[in-house]
């Protein structure tokens, strides 16, 4: 599952690769204007007032954008950015280290925020409103609550689960951003100025063509950009033209939507199987040999966003849209 080419999450080899395509500034950052633009408005504002920017949350699916975001933020604001994870997090201690060691203004970027712990969530609370930490020092009859004071600094918490962020944590946040998936016009944007980066030639047509394999995700358009740039060495001459960027993603088994041989799976069983359905999320799993988490997690969100699955109370169907794109007749 995880060497899927079109999956949205990232591949451990693929951090570094993606480290150098990150755009820095938020003019070099594509798409997502509505996020961008209130962003802009309040960094201005912060800065003006020099005061540490209000505490961001932004939440949307795997590749989009967050941590990319984070980065900028910081760099906009001129301030450090000290990187974590919530399951890194284990102990109120751990916290405490991180938040003593930054220095006025500075991001503290929490990513998977919804795996915090609860008890260090509460520990959280206090450092997000004013500023401070209540620490227990000792055990027992002897043990007393000191009061620390911190920089003021901005949290900025990343998550693809926003429903898993508990509610006293969400409210604490002054700027609550969801990335949307891109169009193929941004995703074509994205896609050029990466092969720029790359410094490859790539033709308007071989541009538009990867961004629309992309399921609105940046990350799988610079993923597919990144293989079809083999096929164009090995290939070719290291130009991208059209012709070569249709047939390598041809033969990377990514279809004209980006759909891969998994998706296509799931549909066409469901079709032969259940003739499209409704059939309930555990038996597809069983029929697929999947999970059904993943198939909820991982499978299904594209396809019910472009509309080719449908959620019903009896269970999922195949629309009509999803057996026009495989190209089967309904059966009556
Ligand atoms: N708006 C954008 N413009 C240009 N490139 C982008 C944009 N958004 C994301 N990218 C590129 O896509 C890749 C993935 O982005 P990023 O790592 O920020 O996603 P993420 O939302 O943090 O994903 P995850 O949920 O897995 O942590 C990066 O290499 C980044 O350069
Ligand atoms: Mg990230």
């Amino acid at each position: 599952m995880d060497d899927r080419i079109v999956s949205g999450e990232a591949d451990s080899l693929e951090v570094s690769f993606e480290q150098s395509l990150r755009p820095l500034r938020l003019k070099e950052y594509i798409g997502q204007d509505k996020v961008k633009d209130n962003l802009e408005v309040f960094i201005e504002a912060a800065k003006f007032r020099e005061e540490a920017l209000d505490h961001v949350l932004l939440y949307g699916p795997p590749g989009l954008g967050k941590t990319t975001l984070a980065t900028i933020i910081a760099n906009e604001m001129g301030v450090n950015i000290r990187t974590t994870a919530g399951p890194a997090i284990e102990r109120p201690g751990d916290l405490a280290a991180i938040l003593t060691a930054l220095e006025p203004g500075d991001v503290l970027f929490i990513d998977e925020i919804h795996r915090l712990p609860r008890s260090i969530e509460e520990v959280l609370y206090p450092a997000m409103e004013d500023y401070c930490l209540d620490i227990v020092i000792g055990k027992g009859p002897s043990a007393r609550s000191v009061r620390l004071d911190l920089p003021p600094f901005t949290l900025v918490g990343a998550t693809t689960r926003a429903g898993s962020v508990s509610a006293p944590l969400r409210d604490r946040f002054g700027v609550l951003s969801r990335l949307e998936y891109y169009n193929e016009n941004q995703l074509t944007n994205i896609v050029v100025r990466t092969a720029q980066v790359l410094n490859v030639d790539i033709e308007d047509g071989a541009a538009l063509e990867i961004a629309r394999r992309s399921r609105g995700t940046p990350r799988i358009a610079n993923r597919l950009l990144r293989r079809v740039r083999d096929f164009a060495q090995v290939k070719g001459n290291g130009s991208i033209t059209d012709k070569l960027a249709h047939d390598s993603l041809e033969l990377l088994q990514v279809d004209r939507l980006g759909l891969d041989h998994i998706d296509h799976k799931l549909l066409i069983g469901m079709i032969h199987k259940f003739r499209g359905g409704p059939v309930g999320l555990e038996t597809i799993a069983a029929t697929i040999g999947e999970e059904a988490h993943t198939i909820e997690d991982v499978y299904e969100p594209y396809l019910l966003q472009i509309g080719f699955l449908q959620r019903t109370p009896r269970g999922r169907i195949v629309t009509d849209l999803g057996y026009e794109h495989l190209n089967i007749e309904k059966e009556m």
